[in-house]
Protein backbone atom coordinates (compact mmCIF):
# COMPACT_ATOMS: atom_id res chain seq x y z
CA UNK A 1 0.00 0.00 0.00
CA UNK A 2 1.38 3.75 -0.57
CA UNK A 3 -0.54 6.10 1.10
CA UNK A 4 -0.56 8.94 -1.55
CA UNK A 5 -3.11 12.00 -1.71
CA UNK A 6 -4.46 14.68 0.50
CA UNK A 7 -5.50 13.62 4.09
CA UNK A 8 -6.39 16.21 6.18
CA UNK A 9 -5.59 16.34 10.00
CA UNK A 10 -9.04 17.25 11.56
CA UNK A 11 -9.45 20.21 14.01
CA UNK A 12 -11.53 19.12 17.17
CA UNK A 13 -14.37 21.48 17.12
CA UNK A 14 -15.38 22.47 20.52
CA UNK A 15 -18.48 24.37 21.91
CA UNK A 16 -17.89 27.49 23.73
CA UNK A 17 -18.07 25.88 27.16
CA UNK A 18 -15.21 23.40 26.08
CA UNK A 19 -16.90 20.11 25.33
CA UNK A 20 -16.45 18.77 22.09
CA UNK A 21 -18.82 19.56 19.35
CA UNK A 22 -19.08 15.88 17.58
CA UNK A 23 -21.87 16.73 15.05
CA UNK A 24 -19.54 19.57 13.57
CA UNK A 25 -16.81 17.01 13.86
CA UNK A 26 -18.98 14.79 11.49
CA UNK A 27 -19.77 17.35 9.15
CA UNK A 28 -16.32 18.94 8.57
CA UNK A 29 -15.09 14.90 8.10
CA UNK A 30 -17.86 14.71 5.49
CA UNK A 31 -17.41 18.10 3.82
CA UNK A 32 -13.22 18.02 3.42
CA UNK A 33 -13.82 14.49 1.73
CA UNK A 34 -16.60 16.11 -0.51
CA UNK A 35 -13.58 19.32 -0.94
CA UNK A 36 -11.10 16.24 -2.76
CA UNK A 37 -9.46 15.21 0.31
CA UNK A 38 -8.43 11.53 -0.10
CA UNK A 39 -8.57 10.63 3.40
CA UNK A 40 -8.65 11.65 6.95
CA UNK A 41 -6.22 12.00 10.22
CA UNK A 42 -7.75 11.94 13.03
CA UNK A 43 -5.83 13.07 16.68
CA UNK A 44 -2.87 14.74 14.80
CA UNK A 45 -1.53 17.61 16.67
CA UNK A 46 -4.00 19.91 14.51
CA UNK A 47 -6.90 17.91 16.71
CA UNK A 48 -5.33 19.32 20.20
CA UNK A 49 -4.99 15.69 21.12
CA UNK A 50 -2.53 16.17 24.03
CA UNK A 51 -5.66 18.19 25.96
CA UNK A 52 -8.31 15.66 25.31
CA UNK A 53 -9.30 13.16 27.67
CA UNK A 54 -8.47 9.19 26.82
CA UNK A 55 -12.20 8.98 26.46
CA UNK A 56 -12.71 12.07 24.23
CA UNK A 57 -9.68 10.91 22.32
CA UNK A 58 -11.53 7.39 21.72
CA UNK A 59 -14.82 9.02 20.58
CA UNK A 60 -13.32 11.14 18.16
CA UNK A 61 -11.76 8.54 16.33
CA UNK A 62 -15.10 6.13 16.45
CA UNK A 63 -16.46 9.36 14.99
CA UNK A 64 -13.79 9.93 11.94
CA UNK A 65 -13.76 5.67 11.97
CA UNK A 66 -17.35 5.39 10.61
CA UNK A 67 -17.08 8.43 8.48
CA UNK A 68 -13.93 6.60 6.51
CA UNK A 69 -15.81 3.14 6.83
CA UNK A 70 -18.99 5.65 5.35
CA UNK A 71 -17.23 6.78 2.31
CA UNK A 72 -14.83 4.26 1.93
CA UNK A 73 -11.55 6.27 2.27
CA UNK A 74 -8.16 5.87 4.36
CA UNK A 75 -7.99 7.04 7.79
CA UNK A 76 -4.67 7.57 9.52
CA UNK A 77 -4.48 7.73 13.08
CA UNK A 78 -1.86 9.68 15.60
CA UNK A 79 -0.80 7.25 18.21
CA UNK A 80 2.80 7.49 20.60
CA UNK A 81 4.69 9.56 22.47
CA UNK A 82 8.16 9.87 23.95
CA UNK A 83 7.35 6.86 25.82
CA UNK A 84 8.26 3.41 23.53
CA UNK A 85 6.10 1.53 26.23
CA UNK A 86 3.48 3.90 25.56
CA UNK A 87 3.75 4.16 22.35
CA UNK A 88 3.12 0.36 21.82
CA UNK A 89 0.08 0.36 23.90
CA UNK A 90 -1.35 3.32 21.87
CA UNK A 91 -1.10 1.81 18.25
CA UNK A 92 -2.11 -1.49 19.84
CA UNK A 93 -5.10 0.21 20.95
CA UNK A 94 -6.29 1.57 17.92
CA UNK A 95 -6.22 -2.29 16.55
CA UNK A 96 -7.38 -2.78 12.80
CA UNK A 97 -9.95 0.12 12.64
CA UNK A 98 -6.93 2.30 10.83
CA UNK A 99 -5.32 2.33 7.57
CA UNK A 100 -2.16 3.34 9.53
CA UNK A 101 -0.53 5.41 12.53
CA UNK A 102 0.92 8.18 12.39
CA UNK A 103 3.74 8.19 15.12
CA UNK A 104 5.48 10.72 15.96
CA UNK A 105 9.19 10.56 16.85
CA UNK A 106 10.11 10.72 20.66
CA UNK A 107 9.96 14.38 21.76
CA UNK A 108 11.54 16.42 24.82
CA UNK A 109 13.86 13.21 25.90
CA UNK A 110 16.00 13.35 22.90
CA UNK A 111 17.31 10.37 22.52
CA UNK A 112 20.17 9.32 19.73
CA UNK A 113 19.27 8.59 16.19
CA UNK A 114 20.25 4.77 17.05
CA UNK A 115 17.58 4.96 19.98
CA UNK A 116 15.08 6.32 17.78
CA UNK A 117 15.96 4.15 14.88
CA UNK A 118 15.21 0.96 17.93
CA UNK A 119 11.99 2.78 19.26
CA UNK A 120 10.40 2.64 15.44
CA UNK A 121 12.25 -0.81 15.18
CA UNK A 122 9.81 -2.24 18.10
CA UNK A 123 7.05 -0.55 17.44
CA UNK A 124 6.92 -1.34 13.78
CA UNK A 125 7.83 -4.64 15.11
CA UNK A 126 4.52 -4.96 17.34
CA UNK A 127 1.92 -2.44 15.41
CA UNK A 128 -1.19 -4.11 13.94
CA UNK A 129 -1.48 -1.12 11.27
CA UNK A 130 1.06 0.22 9.21
CA UNK A 131 3.21 2.84 10.32
CA UNK A 132 4.06 6.36 9.33
CA UNK A 133 6.82 8.06 11.34
CA UNK A 134 5.98 12.24 12.04
CA UNK A 135 9.00 14.06 11.62
CA UNK A 136 8.60 17.54 13.13
CA UNK A 137 12.30 18.66 14.56
CA UNK A 138 10.61 21.77 15.80
CA UNK A 139 8.19 20.17 17.77
CA UNK A 140 9.92 17.12 19.12
CA UNK A 141 13.52 18.52 19.65
CA UNK A 142 15.27 16.16 17.68
CA UNK A 143 16.15 15.91 13.98
CA UNK A 144 16.40 12.46 11.69
CA UNK A 145 19.67 12.77 9.84
CA UNK A 146 19.48 11.39 6.65
CA UNK A 147 21.14 7.97 7.54
CA UNK A 148 18.49 7.50 10.19
CA UNK A 149 15.45 8.23 7.50
CA UNK A 150 17.07 5.54 5.31
CA UNK A 151 17.31 3.05 8.08
CA UNK A 152 13.64 3.87 9.11
CA UNK A 153 11.93 3.51 5.20
CA UNK A 154 13.85 -0.13 5.43
CA UNK A 155 11.95 -1.20 8.82
CA UNK A 156 8.99 -3.64 7.64
CA UNK A 157 5.78 -2.40 8.53
CA UNK A 158 7.07 1.45 8.42
CA UNK A 159 4.90 2.61 5.24
CA UNK A 160 5.84 5.83 4.87
CA UNK A 161 7.07 9.81 6.57
CA UNK A 162 5.04 12.71 7.24
CA UNK A 163 7.89 15.26 6.75
CA UNK A 164 7.62 18.21 8.37
CA UNK A 165 10.98 19.85 8.97
CA UNK A 166 10.06 23.42 8.29
CA UNK A 167 12.05 23.77 5.21
CA UNK A 168 14.19 21.62 1.91
CA UNK A 169 17.52 20.82 4.13
CA UNK A 170 20.26 18.42 3.43
CA UNK A 171 18.56 14.96 4.68
CA UNK A 172 15.25 15.90 2.84
CA UNK A 173 17.08 16.20 -0.50
CA UNK A 174 18.86 12.44 0.53
CA UNK A 175 15.74 11.22 1.48
CA UNK A 176 13.88 12.30 -2.29
CA UNK A 177 17.08 10.90 -4.09
CA UNK A 178 16.02 7.38 -2.80
CA UNK A 179 12.97 6.89 -2.05
CA UNK A 180 12.29 2.92 -1.70
CA UNK A 181 9.29 1.55 -3.96
CA UNK A 182 5.57 1.98 -2.73
CA UNK A 183 7.28 4.14 0.57
CA UNK A 184 4.71 7.17 1.03
CA UNK A 185 6.45 10.85 1.66
CA UNK A 186 3.74 12.93 3.06
CA UNK A 187 4.29 16.47 3.08
CA UNK A 188 3.71 18.03 6.55
CA UNK A 189 4.59 21.46 6.42
CA UNK A 190 2.16 23.36 5.01
CA UNK A 191 4.18 26.14 3.58
CA UNK A 192 6.75 23.37 2.04
CA UNK A 193 3.78 21.36 0.59
CA UNK A 194 3.86 22.21 -2.83
CA UNK A 195 8.03 22.15 -2.88
CA UNK A 196 8.46 18.84 -1.27
CA UNK A 197 5.16 17.31 -4.31
CA UNK A 198 7.71 18.84 -6.57
CA UNK A 199 10.65 16.87 -5.31
CA UNK A 200 8.19 13.32 -5.80
CA UNK A 201 6.14 13.31 -1.95
CA UNK A 202 3.42 11.11 -2.48
CA UNK A 203 1.15 13.54 -1.08
CA UNK A 204 0.82 15.82 1.99
CA UNK A 205 -1.26 16.48 5.34
CA UNK A 206 -1.70 19.99 5.91
CA UNK A 207 -3.46 21.55 8.64
CA UNK A 208 -4.87 24.28 6.50
CA UNK A 209 -6.76 21.82 4.18
CA UNK A 210 -9.30 21.95 6.86
CA UNK A 211 -10.47 25.59 5.64
CA UNK A 212 -8.57 25.12 1.92
CA UNK A 213 -9.25 21.57 0.87
CA UNK A 214 -10.28 21.53 -2.79
CA UNK A 215 -7.25 24.19 -3.21
CA UNK A 216 -4.36 21.45 -1.45
CA UNK A 217 -6.37 18.55 -3.28
CA UNK A 218 -5.81 20.70 -6.23
CA UNK A 219 -2.14 21.22 -5.80
CA UNK A 220 -1.25 17.58 -4.94
CA UNK A 221 -3.24 16.32 -8.10
CA UNK A 222 -1.43 19.16 -10.52
CA UNK A 223 1.65 18.01 -8.93
CA UNK A 224 0.91 14.52 -9.76
CA UNK A 225 -0.44 15.01 -13.03
CA UNK A 226 3.28 16.67 -14.16
CA UNK A 227 1.89 19.63 -14.89
CA UNK A 228 4.03 22.01 -13.40
CA UNK A 229 3.20 25.11 -14.40
CA UNK A 230 -0.30 24.51 -12.78
CA UNK A 231 0.90 23.13 -9.86
CA UNK A 232 3.50 26.04 -9.61
CA UNK A 233 0.62 28.62 -9.82
CA UNK A 234 -1.43 26.24 -7.11
CA UNK A 235 1.66 26.43 -4.39
CA UNK A 236 2.06 30.31 -5.21
CA UNK A 237 -1.47 31.02 -4.77
CA UNK A 238 -1.31 28.80 -1.25
CA UNK A 239 1.59 30.85 0.33
CA UNK A 240 -0.52 33.61 1.70
CA UNK A 241 -3.09 31.93 3.50
CA UNK A 242 -0.71 29.24 4.97
CA UNK A 243 1.60 31.78 6.32
CA UNK A 244 -1.65 33.36 7.59
CA UNK A 245 -3.31 30.67 9.34
CA UNK A 246 0.43 29.62 11.14
CA UNK A 247 0.75 33.18 12.07
CA UNK A 248 -0.05 31.92 15.78
CA UNK A 249 0.24 28.28 17.19
CA UNK A 250 -1.64 25.67 15.11
CA UNK A 251 -4.64 25.02 15.04
CA UNK A 252 -5.68 28.37 17.01
CA UNK A 253 -6.15 30.56 13.67
CA UNK A 254 -7.90 27.92 11.69
CA UNK A 255 -10.73 27.40 14.57
CA UNK A 256 -11.07 31.12 14.47
CA UNK A 257 -11.80 30.82 10.42
CA UNK A 258 -13.79 27.98 10.46
CA UNK A 259 -16.07 29.41 13.51
CA UNK A 260 -15.83 32.79 11.39
CA UNK A 261 -17.34 30.57 8.74
CA UNK A 262 -19.80 29.08 10.76
CA UNK A 263 -18.04 25.77 10.37
CA UNK A 264 -17.69 24.98 13.58
CA UNK A 265 -19.08 26.37 16.10
CA UNK A 266 -16.60 28.12 18.29
CA UNK A 267 -13.38 28.92 18.43
CA UNK A 268 -12.11 27.40 21.48
CA UNK A 269 -8.79 26.20 21.99
CA UNK A 270 -7.81 24.24 25.30
CA UNK A 271 -5.27 25.97 27.44
CA UNK A 272 -1.88 25.99 27.24
CA UNK A 273 -3.78 27.19 23.75
CA UNK A 274 -5.17 30.89 23.53
CA UNK A 275 -8.19 31.45 21.07
CA UNK A 276 -6.70 33.17 17.73
CA UNK A 277 -6.29 37.19 17.98
CA UNK A 278 -9.29 38.79 16.22
CA UNK A 279 -5.62 40.59 13.73
CA UNK A 280 -4.25 36.93 12.72
CA UNK A 281 -8.30 35.78 12.49
CA UNK A 282 -9.07 38.92 10.28
CA UNK A 283 -5.53 38.65 8.06
CA UNK A 284 -6.28 35.01 7.50
CA UNK A 285 -10.04 35.59 6.11
CA UNK A 286 -8.76 38.17 4.13
CA UNK A 287 -6.22 35.89 2.05
CA UNK A 288 -9.16 33.68 1.12
O1 LIG B 1 -1.82 17.92 12.92
C1 LIG B 1 -1.15 17.76 11.90
O2 LIG B 1 -1.15 16.72 11.26
C2 LIG B 1 -0.32 18.87 11.46
N1 LIG B 1 0.29 19.54 12.36
C3 LIG B 1 1.35 20.40 12.05
C4 LIG B 1 1.65 21.24 13.26
O3 LIG B 1 0.74 21.70 13.92
O4 LIG B 1 2.81 21.45 13.55
C5 LIG B 1 1.04 21.18 10.84
C6 LIG B 1 0.60 20.34 9.70
O5 LIG B 1 -0.16 21.11 8.86
C7 LIG B 1 -0.20 19.15 10.05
Amino acid sequence: MTLSGLFVPLVTPFEDDGDIAFTALERLAHSVLDGGATGLVALATTAETSTLTADERSRVLAVCVRVCEERDVPLIAGAGSNSTAESVAAVAQLGLRVTAALSVVPYYTRPSQAGIVAHFTRLAGTSPVPLIVYNIPYRTGVGLDADTLFQLARIPNIIGFKHAVGGIDDATMAMMSCVPDGFAVLAGDDLYASPLLALGATGAITASANVATAAFAALVDAWHAGETARAQKRGHSLVALTSALFAEPNPVVIKSVLAAQGIIPSSFVRLPLLPATASARDRALRTL
